[in-house]
């Protein structure tokens, strides 16, 4: 894995229009691995975690939960965390703003100590990402809890040791929040029913594993979820399930090259609604088993895109998709209706000759016979996977600048794209200065 400096200092050469043949092997989901290793503080025995991805979120929350008396030891895709230790130490503000994950440790701290402190979490910069919902589930759930100068500070109220089971009503099926009041009220005394719950597969997954360690929840994967609190939890050895946003980001890469790639293991059922969308545009998609998927390409038609929390469509799929419907025959709307602001990569595209349009919330694309390779800059996590796949169908070079971004949250994307044949390499601008000109 790069550093920080290495990746400010680095960029990504893509020479455009090779096309990709072959089998991608599919990494652990980084959203799911994220709140696991936060929700291994709620027992206090050894957790194993296997298929864990490689990439800097990962190293950032492992560091985190080192700083607040956690004990862990990575070994490749393998890590054990064993939590006995925890102390009152604020998790350091410099690791938790930069992302969003690091806030999910609120609800297990909470729930082993009685009381704790975490900064406002960071993450993507695609809209203001207020903590409202999680404060609101804790606060019902029998916590004190206010915000100091960018700190939440949470306690259980009165002299009650335990948090206490109530019944809970989301104003939004909030992932994040829905995972907080989970594993809040895994430890908590008596029943906790969450409402409009986050029905999204890393909420499934993560009820698996808190199930592993003897928590007793109901109804993950439906809008009710229920948690009947125990005393304690015991140690686990738990595989973390495929990454669907890389999977969905690798078909996508098949598609816009026009060739025919196997992805492996995925769960088709995760990405039923990018499966949908990706037939309705031409491509076939082929479900060659349980964990299985191979991208059969076609020309590609116009369609309309609306993300929504899941079984809609996924808003971590939105940017890569319009890269997409770029080059597709037609117009195509694309409504982001899950973040105020995810549109960023829009300009970027348009670098590269896209002809995309936006008003509020929708963006307008216009397809167009085909992009020129640019140099262009990553604003978020998946405007750079955007930004990469459009490289991979344009004329000419491309040059993905901003890399801290992809580097968060994809497990050696480019690595994986060079062994289906791209011609894609990171240059070190130190290096090869000539790269480093952008804007
Ligand atoms: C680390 C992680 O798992 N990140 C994922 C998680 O983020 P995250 O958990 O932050 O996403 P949420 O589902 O909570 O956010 C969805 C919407 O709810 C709003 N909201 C959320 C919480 C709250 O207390 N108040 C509030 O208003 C947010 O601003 C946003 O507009 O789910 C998102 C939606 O699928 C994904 O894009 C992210 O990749
Ligand atoms: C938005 C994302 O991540 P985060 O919530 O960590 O910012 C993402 O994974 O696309």
């Amino acid at each position: 894995m790069t550093t920080p400096l290495e990746e400010q200092q680095s960029v990504l050469e893509i020479k455009g229009q090779t096309p990709l043949k072959g089998e991608v092997h599919i990494s652990g989901a980084k959203n799911s691995a994220l709140v696991l290793m936060a929700g291994a503080i709620l027992c206090s025995e050894d957790c194993r975690l296997r298929n864990l991805p490689l990439l800097a979120d990962i190293e950032r929350m492992t560091q985190i939960l080192a700083a607040i008396g956690v004990k862990l030891n990575r070994n490749g895709d393998v890590i054990d965390i064993n939590a006995q230790d925890i102390g009152q130490d604020q998790a350091p503000y410099e690791l938790v703003s930069q992302l969003r994950a690091s806030f999910f440790v609120i609800g297990p701290l909470l729930a082993r100590l009685g009381m704790t402190r975490v900064p406002l979490p960071g993450g993507c910069a695609i809209g203001a990402r207020p903590v409202d919902l999680h404060v609101r589930g804790l606060q019902a759930m029998g916590a004190d809890v206010r915000i100091e100068h960018g700190v939440v500070h949470a306690c259980v109220r009165g002299n009650r040791k335990r948090l206490q089971g109530a019944k809970i009503y989301l104003d939004y099926p909030s992932v994040g929040a829905t995972e907080t009041i989970m594993m809040a009220a895994t430890l908590a005394e008596g029943e906790t029913i969450i409402e409009n719950a986050a029905q999204e597969p890393e909420i499934i997954d993560l009820a698996n594993f808190c199930r592993s360690m003897g928590a007793r929840i109901k109804g993950a994967g439906t809008n009710t979820i229920v948690v009947s609190g125990v005393e304690r939890l015991h140690s686990t050895d738990y595989c973390v399930i495929p990454d669907r946003i890389e999977a969905g980001t690798l078909l996508i890469a098949g598609a816009i090259t026009h060739s025919e790639i196997t992805l492996n293991p995925v769960f088709p059922e995760h990405l039923a609604s990018v499966i949908a969308k990706l037939r309705e545009m031409g491509p076939q998609v082929v479900i060659e088993g349980p964990d299985r998927l191979r991208l059969v390409p076609a020309p590609l038609r116009a369609t309309d895109i609306k993300t929504l929390p899941f079984p809609g469509f996924p808003t971590d799929m939105q940017a890569q998709f319009m890269a997409l419907l770029t080059l597709s025959e037609g117009s195509s709307m694309v409504t982001e209706t899950v973040f105020e602001n995810r549109l960023r990569h829009v300009a970027e595209l348009q670098r590269m000759g896209a002809d995309i349009r936006v008003k509020g919330n929708i963006a307008l694309v216009k397809g167009v016979p085909f992009l020129s390779g640019a140099p262009v800059m990553a604003t978020d996590l998946r405007a750079s996977a955007a930004l990469v796949l459009a490289g991979l169908a344009a004329q000419g070079t491309t040059i993905v600048q901003g890399l801290h971004h992809l580097d968060r949250g994809y497990d050696n994307l480019e690595g994986k794209l060079r062994k289906l044949g791209a011609n894609i390499r990171r240059v070190n601008v130190v290096d090869e200065p000539e790269h480093s000109i952008v804007n």
